[in-house]
């Protein structure tokens, strides 16, 4: 990413924001409420416009190509159903890469979708429906989904949420065992800076005036916490 400018109309929030993400990697993006992580995350999926230059694994970044689609999987802030659906008929539907536009799911498709469910430990979700789910177990069941896009670049804004301590800790295990086993490139807009604090790989402090990646060590954890905790949000 070289020189990213971005924002909407006159206002500007990503302001000459130049990295590299060595991949695979962890890089956790933390900042203020309305500092701009949601809007650098949408950048990179395309609904933002931009200037500067984003390379994904390479390639200029290019919103509608298939190849940076294949590369990138998503999970937004907010991300609402508006019917009633079982929970691994949602999860199933993580298959639509390799799905063709009036392919069904198999049944070896929907033990996948299970097998994930399993694996997040909740199984026991498996046939509710997602809109009678507490906010909690809805967010469980994205990351089951986004597991089965199985990109090797995903975009998480806020993952951890709405999630009990207990439900945290476990996300951060498995967004780190994505890096680790799989070799994917996880970022992940985060405001549970603690949980950090274990952790492999990076962060971005899109509040800072010159945000850089750091290395995430006990240390730049708690530099960064200090800073959140001392200094309002820069007003545009
Ligand atoms: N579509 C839009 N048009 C105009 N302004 C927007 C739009 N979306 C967001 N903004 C504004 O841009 C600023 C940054 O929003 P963004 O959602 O990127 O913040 P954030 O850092 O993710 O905040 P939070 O921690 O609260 O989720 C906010 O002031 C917001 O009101």
């Amino acid at each position: 990413m070289k020189e990213l400018v971005a924002g909407y109309d006159e206002r500007v929030l990503i302001r000459n924001l130049s990295f590299l993400v060595p991949e695979p990697a962890f890089v956790a993006i933390i900042g203020h409420n309305g500092s701009g992580k949601s809007t650098f995350l949408k950048t990179l999926t395309g609904q933002v416009p931009y200037q500067g230059q984003i390379l994904v694994q390479g390639q200029p970044f290019v919103s509608r190509s298939g190849a940076i689609a294949r590369a990138l999987s998503y999970l937004p802030q907010k991300n609402n159903v508006a019917f009633p659906i079982k929970v691994h008929e949602l999860v199933v539907m993580g298959l639509f890469r390799q799905k063709r536009l009036l392919d069904h799911y198999t049944s070896a498709d929907y033990a996948y979708a299970d097998a994930t469910l399993a694996h997040l430990h909740i199984s026991h979700l498996s046939q509710r429906t997602f809109t009678d789910l507490s906010g909690g177990e809805q967010q469980m069941v994205w990351l089951a989904q986004l597991m089965l896009q199985d990109a090797p670049i995903t975009l998480l804004d806020e993952p951890t949420q709405q999630l009990d301590v207990y439900h945290k800790k476990r996300v951060f295990d498995l967004m780190v065992s994505w890096v680790r086993e799989e070799q994917k490139t996880v970022l992940c807009i985060t405001h549970d800076l603690l949980n950090l604090l274990p952790l492999e790989g990076y962060l971005l402090n899109i509040s800072q005036p010159q945000p850089r990646l750091e290395r995430i060590t006990p240390e730049v954890v708690l530099k960064h916490q200090r800073f959140l905790e001392e200094k309002a949000v820069l007003s545009v």
